[in-house]
């Protein structure tokens, strides 16, 4: 659990060259690569489904981290695990049926995660902290990159980060992660960084230096970056 993980997310890369797209990213040094998927009723934004997982599964070795924005979530479990899906996150606010959801996440033996919407209090995850590998905390309202980050959200990242205690448990956060914002949201606790825009600024030539920024920065909070 040591170390700061940066994870891109594909949000921000070229769509029609996505395979080449993620080789580039991994070959940059990054840690995991984000998925975000999109249906147009959760979020207002329609992006992919585990078809295009299941594609880039074969490209790199590195863990896809899959943010599910769709709603009903329970039915598609199941086709996003097959698509080779390592962290699969479905947001609290989905439905009432959170701690299901999340059973059913581990139960196809991928490590289940749980995000909050910027207006959502970490109580939402009381009754679910042995039962997650990572909680994500959205620092934009969910839908699109290239958003600013929410300085509330930091209060709510501290807060999560008391309730995780000693708790294998991973402090994503993501939505407007740059080099400028990322020391102060390892110094509040998160731990995994999603970077659309600032880590696929740019272009593929710039990969390498994004990421070796973004990490840079979060060392500079006192993390030891992987
Ligand atoms: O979940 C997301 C949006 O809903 C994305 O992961 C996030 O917005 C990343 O983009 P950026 O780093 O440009 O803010
Ligand atoms: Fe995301």
């Amino acid at each position: 659990m040591t170390g700061v993980v940066i994870a891109p997310s594909i949000l921000s890369a070229d769509f029609a060259r996505l395979g080449e797209e993620t080789r580039a990213m991994a070959d940059a040094g990054a840690d995991w690569i984000h998925l975000d998927v999109m249906d147009g009723h959760f979020v207002p934004n329609i992006t992919f489904g585990p078809g295009v997982i299941a594609a880039l599964r074969p490209v790199t070795s590195l863990t896809l981290d899959v943010h599910l924005m769709i709603s009903p979530v329970d039915p598609y479990i199941a086709a996003f695990a097959e698509s080779g899906a390592d962290v699969i996150t479905v947001h609290a606010e989905n439905g009432p049926h959170l701690h299901r959801s999340l059973q059913a996440i581990r139960a196809l033996g991928k490590k289940a995660g749980v995000s909050l919407n910027p207006a959502t209090h970490e109580s939402a995850l009381q009754y679910v902290l042995d039962d997650i590998d990572l909680i994500l905390v959205m620092s934009v309202n969910p839908g699109f990159g290239g958003q600013s980050f929410i300085p509330s959200q930091l209060d709510k990242i501290r807060a999560i980060r008391e309730m995780i205690g000693r708790r294998a448990i991973r402090l994503e956060v993501d939505g407007g992660v740059t080099p400028l914002t990322a020391p102060q949201i390892v110094e509040a606790g998160g731990d995994v960084l999603v970077a659309g825009s600032a880590a696929f600024r740019g272009g593929q030539l710039c990969y390498a230096d994004n990421i070796a920024e973004l990490r840079r920065a979060a060392a500079s909070a006192g993390a030891i970056a992987v």
